[in-house]
């Protein structure tokens, strides 16, 4: 199937359907001293975390993410997906189902057209980067799944990271958004603090993607949980109340 054929057939279904308000946090696996990507990913599934992204910048290990996919597959429930950062190939080998692709990686409309290739585009997901409003409607436009828009604020987590956008960015391309009618979710990242949920859910994203916040709290389940609550007071998850999480 060509790409454009593939997102008008998507068009019927909604392209976007697998975001229902499941999956309004992301996880971002960063390897420390303390925990390796799987420990982390184990921490916040158990804390009621159903959308984890393995980004291994400096240790791209194929073990590793099948280990993850294994996991989160048999104990990730039903909802849970699965992403690889930057590298579509080893997601495929990993039988990950969704790719995050930043500006200078693989172009989201190349990515597909391997996916549709190998007959896998029923199941994938492909999220792009954007630090801009023009990158948004690229993105969409080739047939991006979701944005991860940032930074947010300044973070150690990344290297090279582009100019922050602070809350007024975030206003200011979110209302751009709406007023172009788009309707690919929104994830906001880049430094994001439990403080910083409220404000940004209000500029009207999807949800949020983190890592350094959760890894470095004491107890990253309890914290994992914490952030789901609040993300949920915002945009409730027609699936489960807080008790269940
Ligand atoms: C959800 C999400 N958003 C943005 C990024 C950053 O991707 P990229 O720009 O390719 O940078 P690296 O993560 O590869 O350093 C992301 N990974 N996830
Ligand atoms: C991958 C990535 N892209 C932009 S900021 C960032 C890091 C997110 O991690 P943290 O929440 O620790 O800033
Ligand atoms: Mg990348």
């Amino acid at each position: 199937m060509e790409l454009d054929n593939y997102l008008e057939s998507c068009a019927g279904r909604g392209r976007y359907a697998c975001f229902t308000g499941q999956n309004r946090l992301m996880f971002i696996t960063h390897r420390t001293n303390k925990y390796t990507e799987l420990d982390e990913i184990k921490m916040v599934i158990k804390g009621g975390c159903n959308w984890v992204q393995l980004r291994m910048k400096d240790n791209l290990n194929l073990e590793v993410a099948k280990e993850v996919s294994h996991f989160t597959l048999f104990k990730g429930g039903l909802d849970c997906v699965c992403c690889l950062d930057d590298n579509l190939e080893m997601a495929i080998k990993a039988g990950i189902h969704c790719v995050h692709l930043g500006k200078n990686d693989m172009p989201v409309s190349e990515a597909w057209r391997i996916i549709i290739e190998k007959g896998l585009d029923d199941l994938f997901l492909v999220g792009a980067t954007a630090n801009t409003f023009e990158d948004i409607l690229k993105a969409d436009r080739e047939g991006a799944s979701y944005i991860g828009l940032g930074p947010y604020r300044f973070t150690e987590t990344k290297k090279n990271l582009s100019p922050v956008l602070g809350l007024e960015g975030y206003q200011k391309i979110m209302e751009q958004y709406r007023e172009a009618g788009l309707e690919i979710p929104i994830f906001a990242i880049g430094g994001i603090q439990f403080e910083d949920i409220a404000p940004l859910m209000e500029t009207g994203i999807e949800g949020i993607a983190v890592s350094g916040a959760i890894i470095n709290a004491d107890d990253p389940v309890e914290e994992t949980r914490r952030f789901i609550r609040e993300i949920n007071k915002h945009k409730p998850d027609p699936c489960r109340n807080d008790s269940e999480i």
